[in-house]
């Protein structure tokens, strides 16, 4: 075993960056038998100087993050501070000083990650994330590398954790939503700012980055259609407990029947109390990724949270150290498909669509007409009168597969009719 350390700059010690150090620590002699070689935690950046860190030697703490990336004798920056800059910065400032890069941040790799896997490879470094998708599962190295030989076709999970504590609370416990995100945000699972959770965007950087590897294309954060589970209510898990269905914040790449183009997509959906997505609860993630010749692999763990995502972290340290050890370099960007990546309109699915309608006769019939006049078939209809003895009725539509386009080409029309008072819920229902 070589004695000469490994140097890692760890950059940020929040509820991450403290349990990579943390294990660093306590795993110091499997790490250097591993790797072939002692890793050294030669530096922390930090930007709260005082706080107290058990287990760091604060001669070790630094708020100068880019004199640490740039001190020349480091071998691998582990950035976890998250964010845009001064992340992107330090991770190109490392690479020109001689550095691999280790990170966690999939709102700058869904990004920049084109940009930033351009600059390790002009530097002969490496750029590893497994932490980004999936906290702990081994997700982008088994895409990356043990499929490499096969063609995936589709790539479909629930990516985030935040979420899908909050919804399976709602769902479970009827726990309101703002009591289930403060509790996921205490337990460390939620972004710095947890709009980027609950809105979808955090969700749709991790399917920007998924579709990329699964498809060799470049898919940009833009492509991804986004939308968040803020407007998720009680009634909607009521409609879909009545279908036998749950609610979860889903993630889907595919690829289209001609091959010849992808889409990618992030958005509530019901699926079935049947599939085995209805049963991931917490903050696990589960991911079913579809391929020519594997067939159908379902990846399933520990979605968030300091130390399953520190577990990620650290085998890529292990990973990218060993390359730097053998003067090798992992592998790097693969977009060379550059497949077209389609709107949402061109995404096929089935619908579950709930009306607010005038309780008198022909009115299922006028709806029904706007269906069939879009293209879209129905599957059933169930309506219900109201007992408030205002006239109205709640009906509900579950459509067999159409586009997105025809499917809102409907409910346009729909909202145009006299005895259509409102369209109270629209959700996709996948997994069937
Ligand atoms: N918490 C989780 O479950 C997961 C987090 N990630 C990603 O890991 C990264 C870190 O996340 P967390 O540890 O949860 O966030 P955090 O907010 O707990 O930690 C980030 C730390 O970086 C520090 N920081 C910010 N700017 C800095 C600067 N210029 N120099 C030095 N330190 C600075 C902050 O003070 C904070 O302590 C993010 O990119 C996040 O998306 C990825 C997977 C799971
Ligand atoms: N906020 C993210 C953290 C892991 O990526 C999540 O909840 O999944
Ligand atoms: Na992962």
């Amino acid at each position: 075993m070589r004695t000469r350390p490994l140097k890692v700059a760890l950059l940020g010690c929040g509820v991450v960056g403290s349990e990579v150090a943390r294990i660093m620590t306590t795993h110091a002699d499997d790490l250097a038998a591993r790797i072939g070689a002692p890793v050294e935690l030669a530096g922390v950046a930090v930007r709260r100087p005082d706080k107290v860190r058990e287990g760091i030697d604060p001669a070790l703490v630094t708020t100068d993050a880019t004199a640490l990336v740039k001190r020349g004798d480091i071998d691998v920056v582990v950035e976890v501070i998250g964010g845009i800059e001064p992340a992107r910065t330090l991770i190109t400032t490392a690479f020109e000083h001689g550095a691999s890069v280790v990170s966690a941040n999939k709102a700058l790799l869904a990004q920049d990650g084109a940009a930033l896997h351009a600059a390790a490879e002009e530097h002969d470094a490496d750029l590893y994330y497994e932490a980004a998708v999936a906290g702990a599962i081994p997700l982008i190295r088994p895409l990356r590398e043990s499929l490499a030989g096969d063609k995936v076709n589709r790539v479909l999970g629930i990516v985030n954790g935040t979420t899908n504590f909050i919804l399976d609370k709602m769902d479970s416990t009827g726990a309101g939503y703002q009591e289930a995100l403060d509790e996921a945000t205490a337990l460390g699972y939620a972004e710095a700012d947890p709009t980027a959770d609950v809105e979808g965007f955090d969700a749709a950087a991790k399917a920007a980055i998924l579709a990329g590897i699964a498809f060799h294309t470049r898919v940009r954060l833009d492509d991804v259609y986004r939308e968040g589970m803020t407007e998720v209510t009680a009634a909607d898990f009521a409609s879909a407990k009545a279908m036998g269905c749950t609610i979860k914040l889903l993630a889907i790449c595919e690829r289209a029947a001609d091959g010849g183009s992808v889409t990618a997509r992030v958005h509530p959906a019901m699926i079935p109390l049947t599939h085995p997505l209805a049963s991931v609860r917490g903050a696990y993630n589960a991911v079913f990724v579809e391929s020519d010749a594997a067939g159908q692999l379902m990846f399933y763990g520990p979605g968030a949270g300091g130390s399953p995502t520190a577990s990620a972290v650290l085998g890529d340290l292990v990973a990218v150290c060993r390359n730097r050890l053998s003067g090798a370099t992992g592998p790097g960007e693969s977009a060379y498909a550059a497949l077209p990546v389609s709107s949402m309109g061109e995404v096929v699915t089935r619908y579950h669509i709930s009306l607010d309608v005038a309780d008198k006769p022909g009115v299922l019939a006028q709806v029904a007409t706007v269906f069939a006049e879009h293209g879209v078939s129905i599957d059933t209809v169930r309506q219900q009168g109201r007992q408030d003895g205002g006239g109205e009725a709640s009906l509900v539509v579950v459509t067999h597969r159409a586009s997105d386009a025809s499917l809102s080409g409907t409910v346009e029309a729909l909202r145009k009719l006299d005895t259509v008072r409102g369209v109270a819920s629209i959700m996709r229902v996948e997994g069937e």
